[in-house]
Order: C-alpha cells, then sequence, then structure tokens
C-alpha cells in the first residue's frame, strides 16, 4: 500500500450528504428550539456526513502520537533539551504523560510511534519503531529532510490510519512531541502562508522574550535559505517541498494521515499548534482533505490562531492549553460524543408529543 511516491495526491473520499441532510432533519425534529445547542448540533451534522450515517458516534477513537527529534533544535530555540523528546516516549508507555491518562479516561487507544530521536531510548513495549533518522537536519543549514525521509514520514502517518481502520475506529487523533517542533512548525506555516516569523513564532515550551526574540531570528535565516529553492512543479509539489525542507518527522507524519484518513473517509480531530501546521500543509499537499479535518481547541501558542484563521477553522475549546501530544483534542472528544449522545438519544417532538413552536407551524 502507498508505494508510490506521490500516493498523497490521491482523490480524497467524500463526505455523504444524504446523512448529512438526514441528521440535518433529525435535529430540527428534536424536542428543543432549533439551534438551540449551538456547536453541538453542527457537530453531529458534521459527523453524520463523515461517517455516513444520521446517528453517528465516537466510541471508538485511534490516537497517534508521533515523536521525532529536530535538528534545529541546535540553535536554542526551546526552553527544555533534546534529551526529553526520547525520555517522553518511555512516559507515554508507561501511562504518566498526558495524553496517556486522557487517552485511558476516555477509553481511547494510544499508538506511539518513535520516527527517530536522538537519546534514543531502544525498544519499548507499547511503543512502535519507525525510525527515519536520530534528528532531523538542522534546517538553517540544509533542508530537514531528504526525499526518501520525507516518504517515510508521510508513510509513517499513513500506516497508523491504516491500523485504525483495522481496529474499527470512528476517529482519528494525531499528536506530536519534538523538542523544537514549534520553532519548525512556526518555519513552515510561514513559508505556507507567506507570514513573518514574528507573526507565528511564540513561547513553545516556554521561552521567554529574549528566547523568542532569537527563535525568530533563527526562523528569519531559514526562510532565506530556503526562499529560493522552491523546486520544480505545481502547487502542491511546491507545498511538499517546503514540508521537507521546514517540517519535522513528526510533523510530516501528521500530514501523512490526515491525507490517508481523508483518502479512506475517516474523520480527524486535530490538536494544537503543531498538529495545525500539520493540516495547513496537508491541505495544501491535497485540498480534497479540507471536509475531513475537525479542529479540536486553540492553543496559547503565539501563531494558532493565526494558522486557524487560514484554514478557516473554528475549533470547539480555547482552555488556554500549550501542550501538544494530542491533548487538546482528547479534551474535546466528550464533547464530539455528547454531542452524538444527544443527537441520537433525544426525543422528537412526535414521539414526545411535544408542541412545536410557531416557527415550524408557520
Ligand atoms: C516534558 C515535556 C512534554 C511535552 N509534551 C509535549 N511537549 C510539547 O513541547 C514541544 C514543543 O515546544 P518547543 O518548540 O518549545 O520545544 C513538543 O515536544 C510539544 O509536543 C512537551 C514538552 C516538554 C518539555
Ligand atoms: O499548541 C501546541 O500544539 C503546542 C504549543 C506549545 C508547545 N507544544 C505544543
Amino acid at each position: 500500500m502507498n508505494d508510490d511516491a506521490s500516493w498523497w495526491r490521491r482523490a480524497c473520499a467524500q463526505p455523504q450528504n444524504e446523512a448529512q441532510t438526514q441528521a440535518q432533519a433529525r435535529q430540527g425534529q428534536l424536542t428543543k428550539p432549533p439551534g438551540s445547542l449551538g456547536r453541538l448540533e453542527e457537530v453531529a451534522i458534521r459527523l453524520a456526513g463523515l461517517q455516513g450515517t444520521p446517528t453517528p458516534a465516537v466510541d471508538r477513537v485511534w490516537i497517534s502520537v508521533f515523536a521525532a527529534d529536530h535538528g534545529v533544535a541546535a540553535e536554542g530555540v526551546s526552553a527544555f533539551p533534546q534529551a526529553v523528546t526520547g525520555e517522553m516516549l518511555r512516559n507515554f508507555a508507561g501511562g504518566g504523560a498526558a495524553i496517556a491518562v486522557l487517552a485511558r479516561a476516555l477509553g481511547a487507544h494510544l499508538d506511539v510511534v518513535d520516527l527517530g530521536t536522538v537519546n534514543d531510548p531502544g525498544p519499548i513495549q507499547g511503543v512502535r519503531r519507525w525510525l527515519i533518522a536520530p534528528c532531523s537536519a538542522n534546517f538553517c543549514e540544509r533542508a530537514a529532510m531528504t526525499p526518501a525521509q520525507l516518504q517515510a514520514a508521510l508513510a509513517a502517518g499513513a500506516d497508523s490510519v491504516r491500523r485504525a481502520r483495522e481496529h474499527g475506529a470512528q476517529l482519528f487523533v494525531g499528536g506530536e512531541m519534538g523538542i523544537a517542533n514549534t520553532t519548525a512548525a512556526a518555519a513552515l506555516a510561514c513559508a505556507l502562508l507567506g507570514r513573518a516569523p514574528a507573526e507565528l513564532a511564540g513561547a513553545g515550551t516556554g521561552l521567554d522574550a529574549h528566547g523568542i526574540a532569537h527563535k525568530v531570528a533563527v526562523i528569519e535565516r531559514a526562510l532565506a535559505l530556503h526562499a529560493s529553492a522552491a523546486g520544480p512543479g505545481d502547487a502542491q509539489a511546491v507545498a511538499a517541498e517546503r514540508l521537507r525542507r521546514l517540517g519535522g518527522f513528526e510533523i510530516a507524519a501528521l500530514t501523512g494521515a490526515y491525507l490517508a484518513a481523508a483518502q479512506a473517509g475517516l474523520a480527524v480531530l486535530v490538536d494544537g499548534f503543531i498538529a495545525s501546521v500539520a493540516a495547513l500543509a496537508a491541505r495544501a499537499l491535497n485540498p480534497g482533505c479540507e471536509p475531513w479535518l475537525l479542529y479540536a481547541h486553540r492553543s496559547q501558542e503565539r501563531g494558532h490562531a493565526a494558522v486557524l484563521d487560514a484554514l478557516q477553522a473554528h475549533p470547539l475549546l480555547d482552555l488556554g492549553m500549550r501542550l501538544g501530544e494530542a491533548s487538546g483534542a482528547a479534551v474535546a472528544v466528550p464533547l464530539l460524543r455528547l454531542s452524538c449522545a444527544l443527537h441520537g438519544g433525544m426525543a422528537t417532538f412526535v414521539q414526545a408529543g411535544v408542541s412545536t413552536g410557531h416557527a415550524e407551524r408557520a
């Protein structure tokens, strides 16, 4: 599967309009003023189209967390040492990481994928090894990935989606772990959106104003180095080249996962800043994936609001979170479940013998 190098260009599935229309009609018949459940109505209707059923559900949730190290960490752009990426792998598998706790609380399947870390902890039970290299290259000096590494990272994401589907997942959630990846995500978003680094670079794990100014300067250098090297080809090829030069293994794996999910017709819930930049890349690589991406939350990372605006995304939550790992998406899963429970479980006006409003009679 996905042997050819441009599998990600293949057509995405189409949401089922009929199921969505039926769900919309059902919402109008439930015992409440029309629209009174706000965004919860919208979510259930949207999921109906994506799952091809008038009564959607998100009981089976699959969470893939992709971990990888970044060469640009050498520029001193994170408040934490690079060793943390490898150390966190054990914490994911051991159940102590935030996403491990959340996955347990949700009864979700947690899939941890090690794409390569400098501080390699070796094989760990519960961590799948899809080793590409210990680290991406420092994109202030050269492209972050070779073409083969980009392919391997995209394929890692597609492979997780294949497993999610075998598992019968109704929702795919992607997360990331990689020290310095807010720098990579900001650089990639700048290149894709034509924005200035000062607009999109933020504190990440906790840089102060001086640290953020340095991070901005690092991204400016990287953008200058890669500006004239967009590569040949159409808009999709240019976007893929930007991802290769400025992304990282876990960002590309998320991009590959979103595209494979959209091709397979599996709904996706997008997490925070880094995941949203991967979604931006996915949409640039194959715009047909857009209907399959739902947005969970607005992270506190400085650039997230601008990236969400560019995606025309209206995330469900704004809790001041800034962790990544898929944590913001996991926190939004109960809302999706409740919206489906209301949609499927509420009585209609006819069933409950409740009078409809004047608007319905007119
Ligand atoms: C202990 C720890 C756990 C984390 N889990 C996610 N991140 C988050 O922080 C990192 C990005 O921030 P920056 O670009 O500033 O390095 C990523 O690994 C992201 O997933 C973590 C960071 C730390 C320190
Ligand atoms: O929003 C995120 O995904 C995020 C923000 C800061 C650090 N790590 C992740």
